[in-house]
Parts: C-alpha cells; structure tokens; sequence
C-alpha cells in the first residue's frame, strides 16, 4: 500500500493522465484522484485538464474551502521527488516537426544551386 513517505517522479506521475487512472500533484503531494472525479462539485473537467500534472497554482487559484483542503488527504499517496510535472514533460521532449524543418532546409539548398548555376551561366552568355 502506498503511503505519505513514497515519493513519485513527474514522468511516473505523468502516465496516470485517463479518466480511469488519475493523479495529480497539489503542493508537493501526490493524489489518486481517479474515484474523486464524479464527486468533485467543481466538476470532472476541471480535474481531467490537471490529470498527471501539478495542478498547485489551479487547486489554490481557486480559493478551495478548508473541507476542501481536508478532502486532499483522502487521495493522498505520495511525495513529489524532484521537478513537478508540467503538461510539456508529458510530450515528446523531441522537437516536433525537426525532420521536416530539416527536409525544408535541403530543399531551399537543393534550389539555391541551380539557380546560382543559372545566374553564372546568363553572365557568361551575356558578357563572353
Ligand atoms: C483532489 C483535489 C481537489 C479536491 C479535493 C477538490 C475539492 C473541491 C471542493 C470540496 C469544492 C467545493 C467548494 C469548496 O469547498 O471549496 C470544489 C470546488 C471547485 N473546485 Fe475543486 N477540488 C480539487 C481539485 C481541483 C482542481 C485541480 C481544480 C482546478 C481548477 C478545481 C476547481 C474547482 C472549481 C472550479 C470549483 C467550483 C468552485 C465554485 O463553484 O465556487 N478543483 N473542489
């Protein structure tokens, strides 16, 4: 059984981000969220934004009751070890679209020679 003591790290956290399996990280802390869902009076899409990620600054933003808060304990299990989980460490760390900017790149070369090719051989025609 998981208790306070066990502590998770963001890419662990950030796998339980579906609707039947949620966590999400409040201050440090860890919670298995995924029973709270249809009970939560703020509504489960609010939650489901925040699956596996560090909702802190949303839960708090929000101005929760001190019940609220006291209901956090429920759902506890576990410490946050290291950096929290943001919704970019659920990504791809690999940059989108790189081979294309590559494939891009060669192609403006692939122009670039003929053309100047093109200019040397009008300049020769012109001027020999
Ligand atoms: C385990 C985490 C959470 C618990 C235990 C919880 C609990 C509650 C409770 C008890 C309420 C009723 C009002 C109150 O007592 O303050 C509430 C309302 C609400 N919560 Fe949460 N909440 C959680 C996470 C979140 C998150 C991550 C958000 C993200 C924005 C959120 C947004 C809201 C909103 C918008 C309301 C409605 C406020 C209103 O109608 O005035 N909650 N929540």
């Amino acid at each position: 059984m998981s208790t306070d003591t066990t502590t998770y790290r963001a890419a662990e956290i950030s796998k339980h981000n579906e609707r039947s399996d949620i966590w999400i990280v409040i201050n440090g802390h860890v919670y298995d969220v995924t029973g709270f869902l249809d009970e939560h009076p703020g509504g489960e899409e609010v939650i489901l934004e925040h699956a596996g990620i560090d909702a802190s600054e949303a839960f708090e933003d929000i101005g929760h009751s001190e019940d609220a808060h006291d209901m956090l304990k429920e759902y506890l299990i576990g410490k946050l070890e290291g950096a929290p989980p943001t919704a970019a460490s659920q990504t791809k760390t690999q940059p989108e679209h790189s081979h294309l900017r590559n494939k891009q790149n060669s192609t403006s070369w692939g122009l670039l020679v003929p053309l100047a090719f093109a200019v040397v051989l009008i300049a020769y025609k012109l001027y020999a």
